[in-house]
C-alpha cells in the first residue's frame, strides 16, 4: 500500500515523507516544483513532477501505484499574495482538490489527510481556540482551506473516503537529524526571518505591532515543530486505518509566545543581537491565535515530542546555516 503525499517537496510535506520512510511506508510524492526542491524528496522516493489538479495525471498514479492513502499538502500558501491573487488561490487550493478528490473517489482511495489551517478561524474570539469556534476566515487563503474542509465533509458522507483535517497553527523548526528544514527563500514567516538577521543573511528585522492587547503589545502565536507535526500525520493515519471516523483537528502546543519573547529566543540562541526597527501592524494580522489541543490528544493520542522554544530556533539556525552553504555552492 502507497501513500500518496502531495506536496512532498515542499517544507512541512518533505518532513513528512522522511517521517513516513522513517515508519516504513512506501510512498510517491506528486509536485510541481514551484515552490518546493527536488533535493528535497529522498532518492528512493518516486518524484512525480505534476500538477495535483491533473485528472489524467492521477488516474495514471492511481493506476501504477496502489494508493489507499493521500496526504495533501501541496497548495498556495502566503496570505497577502492571495489577498492580491484570490482567483489564484481558489483554484489551486480549491477546485483542484475538487478534482483530487473525483479521481480518489474514482479510484477507490480509502483516506486522506488534508493540511488545514489556523487561518480559518481568522480573529478569533476565544483563546485557546478550539475546533468548535466558529468560522470567520478573514483571507481568500483562509477561505480556500476552509472550502476544501466543507468538500471532505459532503464526499465523505456520500462515498468510502474518511479523512482528518489538520489545522496547523505556525508551523517552524527543522528535522532534527538535520535532513530538511524551511527552504523558501523569500519565507516571511517570524523564525525564518528572525534566524536570518541573526546570521547576517539580512540587516535586520521589523516588529509588526506593538499596541496589541497582550501582555507585551506584540502578537501571541503557538509554534509547533515540523517534526511533532508530521508525527500527527502518522496518528491520523493509523486512526483511519482503524476505522476511525472523520475529524478535524488544531495541530498546536496550546501556548503561545508573543513576537518580542520570539525574537529574544533567538537573540540568545544565536548570540548575535541583530537590529530589530517597530513597525506598523501588518494588515491581518489577529493579535493572538493559540490552539486547544484537547482534541488531536485524545481522538488520535498525539503527544508532542519537541514543545520547546529554544530547540525550534536552534534547529533553525542548524538548517539555515546549511542551507546558506548549499546556495554558495550552488546545489
Ligand atoms: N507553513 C505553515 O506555517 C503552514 C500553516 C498552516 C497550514 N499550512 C499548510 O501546509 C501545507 C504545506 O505548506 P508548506 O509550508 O510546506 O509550503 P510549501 O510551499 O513549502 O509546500 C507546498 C508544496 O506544494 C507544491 N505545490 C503547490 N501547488 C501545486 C500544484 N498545483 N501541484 C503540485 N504541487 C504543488 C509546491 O511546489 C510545494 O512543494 C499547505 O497546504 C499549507 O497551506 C502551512
Ligand atoms: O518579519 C516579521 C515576520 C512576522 N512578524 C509577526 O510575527 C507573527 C507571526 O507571523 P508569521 O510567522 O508570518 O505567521 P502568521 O502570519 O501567524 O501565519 C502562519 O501561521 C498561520 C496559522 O496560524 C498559517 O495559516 C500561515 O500560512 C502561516 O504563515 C505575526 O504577528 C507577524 O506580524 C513580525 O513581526 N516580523
Amino acid at each position: 500500500m502507497t501513500i500518496l503525499v502531495t506536496g512532498g517537496a515542499g517544507y512541512i510535506g518533505s518532513h513528512m515523507t522522511l517521517e513516513l520512510l522513517d515508519a516504513g511506508e512506501k510512498v510517491v510524492v506528486l509536485d510541481d516544483l514551484s515552490t518546493g526542491f527536488r533535493w528535497a524528496v529522498p532518492e528512493e522516493v518516486p518524484l512525480i513532477v505534476g500538477d495535483f489538479g491533473d485528472a489524467a495525471l492521477l488516474r495514471d498514479i492511481f493506476a501504477r501505484h496502489d494508493v489507499q492513502s493521500i496526504i495533501h499538502f501541496a497548495a498556495k500558501i502566503v496570505v497577502p499574495e492571495s489577498v492580491a491573487d484570490p482567483l489564484g488561490y481558489y483554484s489551486n487550493n480549491t477546485a483542484k482538490a475538487r478534482a483530487l478528490l473525483e479521481a480518489a473517489v474514482e479510484a477507490g482511495v480509502k483516506r486522506i489527510i488534508f493540511s488545514s489551517t489556523a487561518a480559518v478561524y481568522g480573529d478569533p474570539e476565544h483563546n485557546p481556540v478550539t475546533e468548535d469556534e466558529s468560522l470567520k476566515p478573514v483571507s481568500p487563503y483562509g477561505r480556500s482551506k476552509l472550502m476544501v474542509e466543507w468538500m471532505l465533509e459532503d464526499v465523505s458522507r456520500a462515498h468510502d473516503l474518511a479523512y482528518v483535517a489538520l489545522r496547523y497553527f505556525n508551523v517552524a523548526g527543522a528535522d532534527p537529524k538535520g535532513r530538511s528544514g524551511q527552504s523558501t527563500p523569500k519565507a516571511t514567516h517570524l523564525i525564518k526571518v528572525a534566524v536570518q538577521a541573526a546570521l547576517g543573511l539580512r540587516p535586520g528585522m521589523q516588529v509588526f505591532g506593538t499596541d496589541y492587547p497582550t501582555p507585551d503589545g506584540t502578537c501571541l502565536r503557538d509554534y509547533i515543530h515540523v517534526t511533532d507535526l508530521a508525527r500527527a500525520h502518522l496518528d491520523a493515519l493509523r486512526h483511519l486505518r482503524g476505522g476511525g471516523e472523520s475529524l478535524v483537528c488544531n495541530c498546536g502546543y496550546a501556548h503561545g509566545f508573543s513576537v518580542l519573547e520570539v525574537i529574544e529566543t533567538v537573540k540568545r540562541v544565536s548570540g548575535v543581537d541583530f537590529p530589530v526597527e517597530f513597525a506598523g501592524r501588518r494588515p491581518g494580522d489577529p493579535a493572538a491565535i493559540v490552539a486547544a489541543n484537547d482534541r488531536i490528544r485524545s481522538r488520535l493520542g498525539w503527544t508532542p515530542r519537541h514543545d520547546d522554544l529554544e530547540t525550534i530556533v536552534r534547529q533553525a539556525l542548524d538548517w539555515e546555516r546549511k542551507l546558506a552553504v548549499r546556495n554558495e555552492s550552488g546545489a
